[in-house]
């Protein structure tokens, strides 16, 4: 019999021994065992369906019947050979002529009949190679698999995880003595054992990766960080005299490799010089510009040799992508901005370029701080770059070789594929790229569709603890790294879940951890992530300040009557499919931004024509009456809200004590951001304003005006939302947020925005929660749901906020009127944190309490949403109590319930 090979015979499976036995030859000592066995009829059962099948295949050999699949059971079930419940299968082999080659596969496995004892917890794995039985002479293996032996059970499972075969009920003494290059039937199928994989190579999922059609990630972290003695000596076959001289002289290093701090690019080892270096030049180092490097933070260094190795392939063999995820503003921009510079100019093998175009394709807002970082770094006359906008049509940079560099907005590149497609880049770097999460939208396609293998991602917002959004980010910086998605399912992620279920067995758990820790180990040699504390050293002092604001008296009015609405009676009943909840989170928030927001969606809603049959008139039934008479939104007053009032008196306390600094002003909501605009001219400070509806164009020019010291501006309103990725304020030294999301990303984004590299002044953040109402629940979500997994990447899962329990949801809507501060409550906390406990408290216990003593020893500070426990350790008073030290919040007091404080890099702060 010939088979042609399955695919790890083509690429040679790692876990096969040497001793190959080809298909069709017999294996000796198979057959010595085998003259052993029972001669006898044997009785086959499979146990789970209590089905005994016979096997359709060669008469001579056994079958092991493991449970079939419904593909092969309808193989194996056709026709007069199945006899019902009982088969049997005539397999006698004492009825072999000695000239019959019998292969292993003959091997008669039996039924046990229940007097063998299995050795507890023995599993044996095996990879194999398979095909469906069939009389055929010329057999062709079908695939790899891996034969899972469990005391006296088997499981098939083919490469990508799934159970192919399966049965139990077998003589474990026999299955003891399975070996390699042995043949024989399960399931209706026909396997070649190949080799013994290690339970570690099981549970690591190694064995699937490697097996067959996946990628091979073989030749893993680059052993080869030390220098090769005499790289030219190696590779180097100069022709002639000539030709050597000449090729030497060309092929120095661009900058001198032994000069005092410079930094150097690893070699590559003899595999890529073989595959890479097919010209054999010298090798050359390839030394970053010193020029860059005397800027350079250490983890940018080191962040620029990991770019460097995983574009150039040195880490995972034929894999030229990476994801840098380093923390917002830790310098992703100068560290890829290194690479292109070096690259283009240099390379290791004769020095010779690596490349020659690049893509940057970023959020329209920062294509033009792209531009302006390039300029910053390497001056206009070093490299050419050319960044898409309004003027600058794509077709000038395809006119013109003068560009190296191209920057465009991922709405651009949509729009001008075509144009892109016709330009060969050579290396691609997609800005915020979290974005390509999903494979299925059009800007992964689009950009897969561009064929440049060096691709990096850079995100500064944590890649979400979603293992197939973390799929897509791998599979397309290194298309099938990790085998099909229906694989990796299997393999991976179906087990990682499974592991954090409460109703997890050890055996799922201990997987589980196994799978996710080798993920981790594959995709960490690509994946780099540095979290704010390398840069801390180099930022001013942070104070950050979660600041509860007591209600307003007609917001707590409305609050009730919301809360009383048949609308929110009708959530609570728990009829949670039509439920209008959203709605009427909707209107909470809007209430705690300020009631006139409310007012103007009751009043849109009376004049639109589906008021009645809307679910939002049984909201705000009756809601009018609360507001005076008169009342006209365009007049709204601070008063009338809590949150607003403490705005307008910390925005004139930073007016009066620092008036060279400039405050940041968040909201998510455009109409939220016109209430603080009007505040603005009403005090007559001076703003600017980006948000969704500023034209890309203008951003770039809006940032750089309020960053510049010359600038008038006192306030930055942001939409954060709409276009706070990435940008540079530190021009702000102050950042408010005045309303809260429920992704911690969001938040965090924005307050990362003043606090980075380049800021002068201690940074204020200012969190402002309305006490009691659903701000602190939408906060208190945000802190617990902390660090869900450190399964795959140290980061946490985005806050669900459209699914909700009946119990979350009663307690979203519920106004705490007496609490001065629910979050503290609910923190466990050694002090009351009421108004009266908490002062003299404060005075009695002014040090040891563990509540007030400031930052923890083991705290991170990291961009991680904070924990509860976290939040705990942070300094925490109430609004009334005697002698705030801040200033700021002295002057805020009044409005204020509660503060939470926490000063990083405290120094020289206040
Ligand atoms: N070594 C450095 N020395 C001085 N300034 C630096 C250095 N590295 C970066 N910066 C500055 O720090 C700021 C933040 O850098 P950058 O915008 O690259 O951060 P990022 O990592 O892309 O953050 P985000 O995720 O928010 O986009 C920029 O103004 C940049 O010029
Ligand atoms: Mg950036």
């Amino acid at each position: 019999m010939r088979r042609s090979a399955a695919p790890s015979q083509l690429q040679g499976n790692p876990f096969k021994k040497p001793k190959f036995i080809p298909p069709a030859r017999s294996n000796p000592s198979l057959n010595e065992e085998i003259t052993k066995l029972n001669p006898d009829i044997k009785l086959f059962e499979v146990a789970t369906s209590k089905t005994f099948l016979q096997s359709q295949n060669d008469p001579r050999k056994c079958s092991l019947n493991l449970l079939p699949t419904e593909e092969s059971a309808r193989e194996i079930n056709h026709g007069d050979n199945y006899r019902g419940k009982y088969c049997f299968e005539a397999c006698a082999m004492a009825t072999l002529g000695p000239h019959h080659t019998v292969h292993s596969a003959t091997k008669e496995i039996t039924v046990s009949k229940g007097q063998e004892e299995e050795p507890a917890g023995l599993v044996k794995y095996f990879s194999v190679v398979w095909c469906k039985a069939s009389k055929k002479k010329h057999k062709k293996w079908e695939g790899d698999a891996v034969l899972i032996v469990k005391g006296k059970s088997f499981t098939l499972k083919n490469l990508e995880g799934k159970d192919i075969g399966r049965g139990i009920g077998y003589k474990f003494r026999e299955l003891e003595k399975i070996e390699e290059g042995q043949t024989m039937m399960i399931g209706g199928k026909e396997i070649e054992v190949m080799g013994i994989i290690s339970p570690d190579d099981f549970s690591s999922g190694r064995c699937f990766q490697l097996g067959g059609k996946s990628p091979a990630i073989s030749n893993f972290c680059q052993a080869a960080k030390k220098c090769f003695s005499n790289p030219l000596k190696s590779v180097y076959k100069p022709s002639s005299k000539e030709n050597r001289q000449n090729s030497f002289c060309k092929c120095k290093p661009r900058h001198d490799p032994c000069a005092p701090n410079s930094l150097v690019m690893l070699r590559p080892d003899s595999r890529h010089q073989w595959m890479f270096n097919t010209n054999c030049f010298p090798l050359v180092d390839v030394v970053i510009d010193p020029h860059l490097v005397c800027h350079l933070r250490p983890h940018q260094k080191e962040g620029i040799r990991f770019l460097y190795e995983c574009v150039m392939g040195f880490r995972v063999n034929d894999r030229y992508g990476a994801i840098l995820a380093d923390e917002m503003g830790l310098g992703k921009t100068i560290q890829c901005i290194s690479l292109i510079w070096t690259l283009q100019c240099q390379g290791p093998y004769g020095g010779k370029p690596v490349i020659k175009k690049t893509l940057i394709v970023t959020p329209g807002s920062l294509v033009n701080n792209w531009r302006k970082e390039f300029q910053k770094w390497l001056g206009s006359e070093r490299i050419k770059i050319f960044a898409v906008g309004q003027d600058h049509k794509i077709e000038e940079f395809t006119k013109s070789p003068f560009y190296s560099v191209l920057i465009i907005s991922y709405e651009m590149l949509l729009r001008s594929l075509d144009q892109v497609k016709n330009i060969k880049f050579d290396l691609l770097i997609c800005d915020e790229g979290h974005r390509l999460k999903n494979s299925a939208v059009k800007t992964t396609a689009a950009l897969v569709s561009l064929s440049c293998e060096k691709r990096i991602i850079l995100t500064g917002t944590p890649v979400q603890n979603d293992l197939q959004e973390f799929f897509a980010l791998i599979d397309f910086v290194n298309p099938g790294i990790l085998g099909p998605l229906s694989s990796y399912r299997k393999i991976y992620e179906e087990p990682i879940i499974l592991s954090r279920q409460p109703s997890a067995s050890e055996e799922e758990k201990e997987l589980g951890e196994r799978r996710a820790a080798e993920l981790t180990c594959l995709t960490g040699l690509f994946i780099l992530r540095r979290t704010q504390e390398v840069i801390n050293k180099y930022l001013p002092p942070k104070i950050e300040n979660v600041v509860f604001c007591q209600p307003a008296a007609l917001q707590i009015e409305l609050y009730r009557k919301l809360l009383n609405s048949r609308a929110v009676r009708f959530c609570l009943q728990g009829l949670l499919e039509n439920s209008p909840h959203l709605i009427c989170i909707g209107a909470l928030k809007k209430l705690c931004n300020h009631p006139c927001l409310l007012f103007n969606s009751i009043k849109e809603k009376e004049c639109s024509s589906s008021w009645d049959k809307n679910e939002e008139r049984s909201l705000y039934e009756g809601l009018i009456n609360v507001f005076p008479a008169d009342y006209n939104p365009f007049m709204f007053t601070e008063e009338e809200s809590g949150k607003l009032q403490v705005l307008s008196k910390l925005l004139a306390v930073i007016r009066e004590l620092c008036p060279a600094e400039k405050v940041v002003l968040v909201s998510n909501y455009t109409q939220t951001l016109n209430i603080l605009q009007e505040v603005c001219k009403r005090h007559g400070y001076a703003y600017t304003r980006l948000d969704g509806q500023t034209p890309v164009s203008q951003r770039q020019q809006i940032v750089d005006s309020f960053n510049s010291k010359y600038s008038s501006d006192f306030i930055f309103l942001l939409s954060s939302k709409a276009g706070g990725v990435g940008l540079n304020l530190i021009g702000g030294s102050h950042l408010i947020l005045y309303d809260i999301d429920w992704n911690p990303a969001t938040d965090i984004q924005a307050m990362s925005r003043v606090w980075r590299d380049g800021q002068k002044h201690p940074v204020h953040i200012y969190r402002l929660l309305t006490t009691g109402t659903i701000e602190e629940k939408i906060y208190q979500r945000q802190i617990s749901k902390q660090d869900l997994s450190g399964a795959v990447v140290d980061l946490t899962k985005t806050s669900e906020h459209t699914q909700f329990s009946v119990e979350e949801l009663k307690n979203l809507f519920t106004l705490h009127e007496s609490s001065h501060c629910v979050t503290h409550d609910l923190l466990d906390c050694e002090c009351s944190g009421g108004k009266d406990h908490t002062g003299d408290a404060l005075e009695k216990f002014p040090i040891s309490r563990s509540c007030q003593l400031g930052p923890h020893p083991q705290k991170s500070h990291s961009l991680k949403p904070l924990s509860m426990a976290q939040l705990k350790q942070w300094k925490h008073f109430s609004g009334d109590h005697l002698s705030l030290t801040d200033p700021f919040l002295e002057r805020i007091r009044e409005n204020v319930s509660f503060f939470f404080q926490n000063i990083t890099n405290q120094t020289t702060a206040i």
